[in-house]
């Protein structure tokens, strides 16, 4: 089964556009959950221009499913990170004043690196994940990191597949087999939505989990977030 876990950091951007604590990041994190999402992601980036250290921890008590914590590995998201054990840390090399995740790791080139930072958080019982492009010598570096899973960088694909390029799933079919082969758990994610769901997750065998929030907080402005929530986990049966 694939799992939903929701992204909340736009409702973070919205809060802390008036200063104040509405919406409530908390409080919307309970909801999705008790609406069926199955986790809650958090990036806490190193400007808090949306979801903050603060956030990060006032969560930790209140996500009974799963809480998946993004960032760049600097040594205050790694302290945090320790702090608040989240049940995934995901691995992602943005930049400080990136406007969004715009690429997954070098496996290859920051192997040592890598494989110190999984080790950490891996002896602290923390699940790990790397934020990687669908190349398969990154995966393969992936695994010798010895981290758990991959999170599959999904731009590339949402992006073609918004123009009618069905055929940009092809390179992430082929990294969900090789992650397969070789035994690394398969997660994905960035730019995933309604309109793309279904097709990327029946074109990805093993996929474990999705991690999903500007399409969605946007989508649920329309439609409402229960039932944008259950309309996700209805496409990812
Ligand atoms: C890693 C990933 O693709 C998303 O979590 C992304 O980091 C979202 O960040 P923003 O919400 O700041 O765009
Ligand atoms: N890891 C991807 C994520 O958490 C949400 O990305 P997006 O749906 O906001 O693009």
């Amino acid at each position: 089964m694939t799992k939903l876990s929701v992204n909340i950091n736009k409702i973070a951007t919205l809060r802390n556009s008036r200063g104040g604590n509405t919406p409530n990041v908390v409080q919307f994190a309970k909801d999705v959950q008790r609406f069926g999402a199955q986790g809650v992601t958090v990036h806490p980036r190193p400007d808090e221009r949306h979801i903050r250290y603060q956030d990060t921890r006032d969560l930790k008590p209140e996500v009974y499913t799963e809480f998946n914590v993004e960032g760049n590995p600097i040594k205050s998201f790694m302290d945090l990170v320790l702090e608040v054990k989240p049940t995934q840390v995901t691995l992602v090399p943005d930049a400080v004043d990136a406007l969004t995740s715009n690429a997954g790791w070098d496996t290859i080139k920051h192997k040592d690196f890598l494989t110190e930072v999984i080790q950490e958080f891996n002896s602290h019982g923390i699940r790990t994940s790397i934020f990687v492009d669908p190349v398969l010598e990154m995966i393969e570096g992936a695994k010798l990191t010895g981290a758990d899973r991959i999170e599959l960088y999904t731009e590339s694909f949402a992006h073609q597949y918004s123009l009618g390029n069905e055929k940009a799933i092809i390179p992430f079919t082929e990294a969900a087999e090789l992650s397969n082969e070789i035994g690394i758990g398969i997660n994905a994610g960035h730019d995933l939505s309604l309109d793309n769901i279904k097709f990327f997750k029946d074109n990805i065998p093993g996929l474990l989990e999705v991690s999903i929030g500007h399409a969605l907080i946007a989508e649920s402005l329309y439609l409402g977030i229960e039932n944008v929530v259950q309309m996700y986990l209805q496409r990812l049966k």
